[in-house]
């Protein structure tokens, strides 16, 4: 799978980890910044990595801010996007399984490196629920952005 990972500068050193992880998991990574800790601007970020997913360009987005509130905000004012604070294995795979949600946001501030790289590793592995009560739901989300 080909994702796309950003962070704000809160979200920088954890960002690293999380990079080097998905790789070894055997992933592709477009990696939209930021590359340092100088202070940035969230939705900046979340933009950059919702537009690589709603091209097709990455099939999931991955972003890391200091709660991930903020980046999850962001991401989901961008059509097609279902973005998702995940903090416990169980919501990191049942978001995508039932609520196909396409990108993961974590909060450096909140995690650490080893319960982040459990979190993507759930996130990555889930696949979205043929169940036809997902699909309407989900279908729902999309009638949502359309209404605007
Ligand atoms: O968590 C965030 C938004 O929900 C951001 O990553 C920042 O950590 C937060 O807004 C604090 O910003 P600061 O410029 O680092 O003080």
């Amino acid at each position: 799978m080909r994702l796309v990972i950003g962070s704000d500068h809160a979200g920088w050193s954890l960002k690293q980890a999380v990079v080097d992880h998905v790789r070894g998991l055997g992933h592709d990574v477009v990696d939209v910044g930021s590359h340092d800790d100088k202070p940035v601007d969230f939705p900046d970020i979340a933009r950059d990595v919702a537009r690589k997913v709603t091209s097709g360009e990455a099939a999931r987005g991955i972003m890391v801010c200091g709660t991930g509130v903020g980046a999850s905000i962001a991401a989901n004012k961008m059509k097609g996007i279902r973005a998702a604070v995940c903090h416990d294995v169980h919501s990191a795979h049942q978001s995508v399984e039932h609520d196909d949600v396409n990108v993961m946001c974590i909060g450096a501030q909140i995690v650490g490196p080893w319960l982040a790289k459990d979190l993507i590793t759930s996130f990555l592995a889930a696949e979205f629920s043929t169940d036809p009560d997902f699909r309407r739901r989900v279908d729902k989300l999309h009638a949502m952005d359309e209404e605007g």
